[in-house]
């Protein structure tokens, strides 16, 4: 016997047994069998054989629901899995920030939290070397508040303009349909800002245990302003309470060829059996004064911090203790907006997360329609609007109420907020690339034997692609730091020596290359 096999086979794990549970629920059938009009289902009208199929309404009525049963898959972070829950303020912060969400200790607030894998398509790998997602609805009185993280506390660039290069690169090649090294080195190589954010990836954090193991950052430094309209400058962070624990890419491969769900699985099971995974939120704060001393541009989204330059402050705690009845009526139907925000919480002032605020709503309306907000998993506490119509669905679609504002019959009115601060500030970015964040998470971040395991995971991946982009790879990461330049460099010749002999046109198309443009005059200079 297979042991293993057996062992996976023989699963009494919640989400083995979530059908056998369902039928202890409910020990008899769950009603009568209707058509979607609501016709009950005669049982003749169940075969479809010698029969006149089509007068029979519930076989039409069934394939043709069937054949629309999918929606667009999102454009990243497709695969993923959902779970409700509630956030405890644990902390006094009101000398920070106003948000009625994160005042008054004891305060709970419902949330609905979405965890995804980036680059993954639906039904693809867990345990893919990918940035994870961990997207935070909270429903507060002021609104739906969305948190949307990722698992590095660094991004790959901070101009938006890049975001479609880079996800069509991490993403399948268009002519293979098939994952590619050399797209993903390409971009590294060509957008060297990436190289910080590419070590987190090569590094152990690369492949986490499971989504309750990781911790989680907005990365962007939020403005945010207490009752006084006095300005703050925070990093929020979630930080797990299981302990951060990550997989061996040998050890990965392994569940990953019994188990690609092995995440949303872990999740599940963990959430029926009651052992609630949590997290603190946290903000890493400055304040203007101190942003004024320091040597180094805080909103810079491809670097961290410095240590010493602020002080971090706990909020409170994320317990995720309610799996979805329905996956698709929350996973898949929910919208997370970065611009869902809430008043003392007017937010990151760098161009990539004003982007942001509109990239995803433009989305939303293209997977979910234009109506996304109403949908029940995205429904705030409170809402009064001047839209309407449009694709379901529409709720109420504010009835009788005025459609126009302002107007003299009492629809909906603004409120006025005094604290609110005048001004917001404007950032300056330079386009200039700093390796030395890179070299320090290196050299300072990573520990000896994971600074092995990121040479090894960087080795693994320059393999398959070109020897001309291996030398762009190896020239990168060697201004990045000398060492680790050196060591990739090394165990890569060895790991080609152990290699079949590659195939002489990968050797043409590898040979020194220029860059070209064109001049005014449409001539091709080099
Ligand atoms: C220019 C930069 C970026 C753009 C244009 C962008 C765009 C998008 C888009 C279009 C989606 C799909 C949304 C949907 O279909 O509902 C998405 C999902 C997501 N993004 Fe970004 N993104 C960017 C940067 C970031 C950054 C910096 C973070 C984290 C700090 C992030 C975290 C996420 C997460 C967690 C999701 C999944 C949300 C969910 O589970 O529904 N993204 N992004």
């Amino acid at each position: 016997i297979d042991y293993e096999l057996y062992e996976y086979f023989n699963r009494t794990d919640p989400a083995t047994r979530q059908l056998c549970d369902f039928e202890e629920q409910h020990p008899i059938p769950i009603g009568i069998l209707t058509t979607s009009s609501g016709k009950p289902v005669d049982i003749r009208e169940t075969i479809s054989l010698n029969s006149d199929a089509f007068s029979n309404q519930y076989h039409i009525d069934l394939l043709t629901h069937a054949n629309a049963e999918r929606i667009p898959e999102r454009v990243v972070h497709a695969k993923g899995t959902a779970a409700f829950g509630y956030f405890e303020v644990t902390n006094d912060v009101s000398q920070y920030i106003k948000s009625d969400v994160f005042n008054g200790i004891g305060k709970i607030t419902p949330t609905a939290v979405r965890f995804s894998t980036v680059n993954q398509n639906l039904g693809g790998n867990d345990l893919a070397r990918e940035t994870k997602g961990m997207a935070v609805k909270f429903y507060t009185k002021e609104g739906n508040l969305d948190f949307v993280a990722l698992n590095f506390p660094v991004f790959f660039f901070k101009d938006p303009v890049k975001f479609p290069f880079f996800f069509h690169a991490l993403k399948r090649n268009p002519k293979t349909n098939l994952f590619d090294l050399s797209m993903r080195w390409d971009f590294c190589t060509k957008n060297p800002e990436s190289i910080h954010a590419f070590l987190w990836l090569y590094s152990d954090y690369g492949i986490p245990n499971g989504y309750t193991k990781m911790d989680a950052f907005l990365i962007h430094t939020y403005e945010i302003n207490n009752k006084y309209g006095d300005k703050y400058f925070v990093k929020f962070n979630f930080r797990t309470e299981q302990g951060v624990e990550n997989l061996p890419s040998d050890e990965a491969e392994a569940i990953a060829a019994r188990d690609p769900d092995y995440f949303n699985r872990n999740l599940y099971n963990a959430i029926e059996n009651k052992m609630y995974p949590a997290w603190t939120l946290e903000m890493d704060v400055m304040s203007f004064v101190d942003i004024r001393n320091i040597d180094y541009n805080p909103f810079e989204i491809t670097r961290l911090w410095k240590m010493g330059t602020y002080h971090t402050i706990t909020i409170g705690r994320l317990v995720l203790d309610r799996n979805p009845d329905n996956f698709f009526r929350v996973s898949e139907m929910s919208a997370f907006n970065p611009g869902n925000l809430v008043p003392g919480i007017p937010g990151p002032m760098d161009n990539l997360f004003k982007s942001r605020r509109s990239s995803y709503r433009d989305t939303q309306v293209y997977r979910l329609g234009v109506n996304h907000n109403r949908i029940e998993v995205n429904t705030p506490l409170y809402w009064k609007v001047y839209d309407r119509d449009g694709k379901p669905p529409v709720r109420d679609n504010m009835m009788d109420a005025p459609n126009y504002y302002p107007n003299s019959f009492n629809g909906p009115v603004p409120y006025v907020d005094p604290s609110r601060p005048k001004e917001r500030y404007t950032i300056l970015e330079a386009n200039a690339v700093d390796l030395d964040h890179a070299a320090d998470f290196y050299n300072n971040y990573l520990q000896r034997d994971q600074r092995e395991r990121l040479v090894n995971n960087t080795v693994k991946s320059l393999v398959p692609v070109s020897p001309d982009l291996q030398r762009k790879a190896i020239r990168l990461l060697t201004l990045t730091d000398i060492n680790l330049g050196i060591q990739v460099s090394e165990m890569l010749h060895d790991a080609m020596q152990m290699s079949p002999i590659p195939d002489p046109r990968v050797l043409i198309v590898s040979r020194q290359k220029n860059n070209y443009y064109y001049d005014s005059s449409s001539q091709l200079v080099k």
